[in-house]
């Protein structure tokens, strides 16, 4: 009962927060998205060692968001981020068709966590602005990802420079944590 009033009155009030950990290959746009989100501007960029971690807000909801540095020597520790995630978002280049095997293997790592059994999982094919882009449902076969059983899953094609698609992936992220 206690739960179910604190739920309801988090919506009601607007406090629910979500944590969302966003992993993705090096040059994959993730710390473009994340100050995308958080200030509604594009910043230059240094690839990330670590993590940054930002506040966003969305419908009433706000959303705690990491973002990890997608280095190869990094990944390793993705892993560490994982507990109490409730959305991971893989941030994929489009444009970068020979990495997507790559890609393929740490979605496959991911999925497999444990930390993530509950979570969700959004896949954002950025750059969609860039010449030779890979559609979202070229990446969508390239990853395979019609066979994760394991997570509910949506494929959102965006860009990080003008904000296309963003808001509408935070969208789905709402939407499927809430039919949980
Ligand atoms: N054309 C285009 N360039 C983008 C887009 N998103 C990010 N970039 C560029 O891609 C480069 C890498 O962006 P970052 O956000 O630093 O990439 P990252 O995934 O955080 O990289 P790591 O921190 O090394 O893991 C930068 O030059 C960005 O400006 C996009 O949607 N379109
Ligand atoms: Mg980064």
């Amino acid at each position: 009962m206690g739960v179910l009033v604190s739920t309801l009155w988090s919506r009601l009030v607007g406090t629910t927060e979500y944590k969302i950990v966003m992993v993705g290959l090096h040059n994959a746009g993730k710390t473009t998205i994340l100050y995308k989100l958080h200030l509604g501007d594009v910043i230059e960029t240094q690839p990330t060692i670590g993590s940054n971690v930002e506040q966003v807000s969305h419908r009433n909801i706000r959303f705690q968001v990491w973002d990890l540095g997608g280095q190869e020597r990094l990944r390793k520790s993705w892993g560490t981020y994982f507990i109490h995630t409730n959305a991971v978002i893989l941030v994929v280049d489009s444009t970068d068709r020979e990495h997507m095997p790559t890609v393929k293997m740490e979605l496959a790592a991911i999925t497999a966590h444990e930390d993530l059994a509950n979570a969700v999982l959004l896949i954002l094919a950025n750059k969609q602005d860039a010449e030779g882009a890979m559609s979202a449902a070229e990446v969508s076969t390239a990853l395979a990802l019609h066979a994760n059983k394991q997570h509910d899953w949506q494929i959102q094609a965006c860009c990080a420079l003008t904000g296309d698609g963003l808001f509408e992936g935070l969208d789905w992220i709402i939407h499927s944590l809430r039919s949980k």
